[in-house]
Formats: structure tokens, C-alpha cells, sequence
């Protein structure tokens, strides 16, 4: 089945390009890029070295700067650009798209003026459509390496999620299914600001009990939230989730956890941003996310703390200082 899809995937970033490259093993894929230098070379040479240095890439991968032609004859369409854009992208496509072609969303961020997750801003563009989320503990650099990873697809239709599996995965990338699309996006997008957060911890020279402290209130601080915007607890306890908040905080790939680091080192947010090229979806989303839980008056020291660091110039140490100077009550309590 897998093999008679057509697939267009948008974004030709590390993430995007990553899982073009899976795809592709499986069924046509044509990926679109915006910068022409990148399409000439995935086409040509079967790399995208300004984004995966290292990668060889599917050859049978075919990349295209027009997005009628990605999206055109697609049967599943794939959206793999940052979060700030895929309202815009969802829009230039609408003319272009099949009716209820299934949209499967790769970004892990809200939407910074309306806090909202990608499958809603994609459904508002292009009502109509099935959609879904693939997401999981998936660094694009290790994967593209030949590591093992483990992905969710999650969508509310069961019967289209299994269909659409057998085109993500591949030997060494197993992908389940999930059948709470909410709860896998919340997990993505909130564990990039539990990633700043233990860049700082580790810049200020945090040992291994105060991380471990940090990413188990992490997570308690995902579901408090995640839960009252509509996710599943055991969503948030697994791959997309917890899996995910391991991954991230952990990992010296991570463009998050680096952006805590360059923090903790004492830069501001405006130097850190000026010395990266590539999305650290944190940094736009800890604006909404902070609103969300203050409109619903619940209590997230950790995104508080990340948020007056990044927002309010606070320095990372005056962050940890007002992490250790809230009261410890009991475990189930923020704190
Ligand atoms: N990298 C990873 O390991 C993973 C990333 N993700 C998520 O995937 C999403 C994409 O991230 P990732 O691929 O890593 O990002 P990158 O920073 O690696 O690449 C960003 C891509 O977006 C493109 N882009 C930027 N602005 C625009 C625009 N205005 N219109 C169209 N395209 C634009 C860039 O194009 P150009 O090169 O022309 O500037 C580039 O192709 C994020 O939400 C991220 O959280 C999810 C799982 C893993
Ligand atoms: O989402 C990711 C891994 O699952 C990638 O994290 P970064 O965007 O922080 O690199």
C-alpha cells in the first residue's frame, strides 16, 4: 500500500530533509526547499550538507523549489518547515492540494501570536484534510547516521495511521502508532523549553542529581500543562513525551539545550539567536506557553524561570536561585 503513495514533504531543513530521505526509501518523494542551491544539491549529489553535513541521502529523493510540483499529485503531504512559517506554507499550497489528502506535521513549536499547535493552524488553512503528527525522540543528525530511533505517528484515525506507518518507518526507524494526536504534539513542542532549561543548569556546572531533579520536574510540568490543554498522561509518559524530554535535554545535538548552554554562559538571547542558523522552537514557544498556564492558573516554575531569562533578560543563575527558593511542598505539588 505504502509503496503506491506519492508523498511531498515541505521544508528543507535538518528535520525535513531527514525524513524525506526515510520516506523515500519507501515511496516517491519530492521534497520541497525554498533555496535553490539546496534543491540542486539533493538532486545532484544526494546531500544537504549545510543542514546534515555527514548524510548521504535516498538517491531516489527528488527535490523541486516549486510547490506545486511537491504537493501537486501528492497522496500524503508531510510539513517539515519551523513552526512560524506553516501557517504561510499551509496557505501558498491551498490551491494546489488534493481534497482530503492526509497532512502529516513534523514541527515541534506553537504558533507565536495565537499559541496554537500545528495541526490546528493547518487545519484553519486547509480544513478538510486528515491530520496527524510524527514526533518522538528523533535528533535528524543521529538518525541520518544509521542510529536506531523510535518515532509515533498519531492521528485520530486509526484506520489511516496504520496505513500511513508503513511509510515512515524503515529498519532501523520503528514507528508506532497513537491515536492521541494532541497529546504527541504538546509533548514535542513543550519539551524544547525543559530543554533550555537544563542547557542552563549544565552551563552553571549542575551535577547529575540536580539534572535528573530538573527533567522529573520537567515532565511533572508537561503533564500538569499538557493534560488541561487535552493530552493523555501516558501520551506524556511515553516516546512523545517523556522519550522525547530525554532526548533533548540530553543530547549535545540539540539546538535547544545549546541555546540554554550559550545562556548559562552568560550571552543574552539576542547574541545567542545572532549565532545560530538553524530552529530552536523553544525560544518562540515559552511566549504561549507561559500565557497558556497563566490563564489557567497553573503553576510552571521551571517555564516561568526560562521565560524571564529569555523575555525579561533575567540571568540563568537568578533563574536557578528562583527554582531552589520555591517551596518544596509535596511531590504531586508544583515546586
Ligand atoms: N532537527 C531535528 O532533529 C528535529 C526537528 N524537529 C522539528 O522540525 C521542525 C523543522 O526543524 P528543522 O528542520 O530541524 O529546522 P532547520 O533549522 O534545520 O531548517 C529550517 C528549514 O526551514 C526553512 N525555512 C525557514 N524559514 C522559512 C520560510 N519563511 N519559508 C519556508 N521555509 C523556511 C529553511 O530554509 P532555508 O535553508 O532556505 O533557510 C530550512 O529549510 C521544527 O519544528 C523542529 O522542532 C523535529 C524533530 C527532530
Ligand atoms: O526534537 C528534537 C529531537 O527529538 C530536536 O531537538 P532540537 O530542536 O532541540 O535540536
Amino acid at each position: 500500500m505504502a509503496r503506491e503513495l506519492k508523498v511531498g514533504l515541505l521544508g528543507g531543513g535538518s528535520w525535513g530533509t531527514t525524513v524525506a530521505s526515510l520516506v523515500a526509501r519507501n515511496a516517491p518523494t519530492t521534497l520541497w526547499a525554498r533555496s535553490e542551491d539546496t534543491v540542486a544539491e539533493i538532486n545532484c549529489d544526494h546531500t544537504n550538507r549545510r543542514y546534515l553535513p555527514d548524510a548521504r541521502l535516498t538517491a531516489s529523493l527528488r527535490a523541486t523549489t516549486e510547490l506545486a510540483e511537491a504537493v501537486g499529485g501528492a497522496d500524503v503531504i508531510v510539513f517539515g518547515v519551523p513552526s512560524q512559517v506553516t501557517r504561510a506554507t499551509a496557505a501558498a499550497i491551498r490551491p494546489f492540494i488534493r481534497p482530503w489528502v492526509p497532512i502529516i506535521s513534523l514541527a515541534k513549536g506553537f504558533e507565536l501570536s495565537t499559541g496554537k499547535r500545528m495541526t490546528e493552524v493547518i487545519g484553519e488553512e486547509l480544513p478538510g484534510h486528515p491530520l496527524g503528527v510524527l514526533t518522538g525522540p528523533n535528533l535528524a543528525k543521529e538518525i541520518m547516521s544509521g542510529l536506531a530511533a523510535a518515532a509515533v505517528l498519531a492521528m485520530d484515525d486509526d484506520v489511516i495511521v496504520r496505513e500511513l506507518q508503513d511509510l515512515f518507518r524503515t529498519g532501523l526507524f520503528r514507528v508506532y502508532t497513537n491515536d492521541d494526536p494532541v497529546g504527541a504534539e504538546l509533548g514535542g513542542a513543550l519539551k524544547n523549553i525543559f530543554a533550555i532549561a537544563t542547557g542552563m543548569g549544565d552551563a552553571l556546572g549542575a551535577g547529575v542529581n540536580t539534572r535528573s531533579a530538573l527533567l522529573t520536574r520537567s515532565q511533572a510540568e508537561m503533564m500538569r500543562l499538557g493534560v488541561a490543554l487535552g493530552a493523555r498522561a501516558e501520551t506524556l509518559m511515553g516516546l512523545a513525551g517523556m522519550g522525547d524530554l530525554l532526548a533533548t535535554c540530553t543530547s549535545p545535538q540539540s539546538r535547544n539545550r545549546t541555546v540554554g548552554l550559550e545562556l548559562g554562559s552568560g550571552k543574552t538571547i539576542e547574541q545567542v539567536l545572532a549565532s545560530m542558523s538553524q530552529v530552536a522552537e523553544g525560544v518562540k514557544s515559552v511566549g504561549p506557553v507561559w500565557e497558556m498556564a497563566c490563564a489557567r492558573g497553573i503553576e510552571l516554575p521551571i517555564v516561568r524561570e526560562v521565560y524571564a531569562v529569555v523575555h525579561e533578560g533575567a540571568p540563568a543563575t537568578s533563574a536557578f536561585r528562583g527554582l531552589l527558593s520555591t517551596a518544596a511542598g509535596s511531590e504531586a505539588e508544583p515546586g
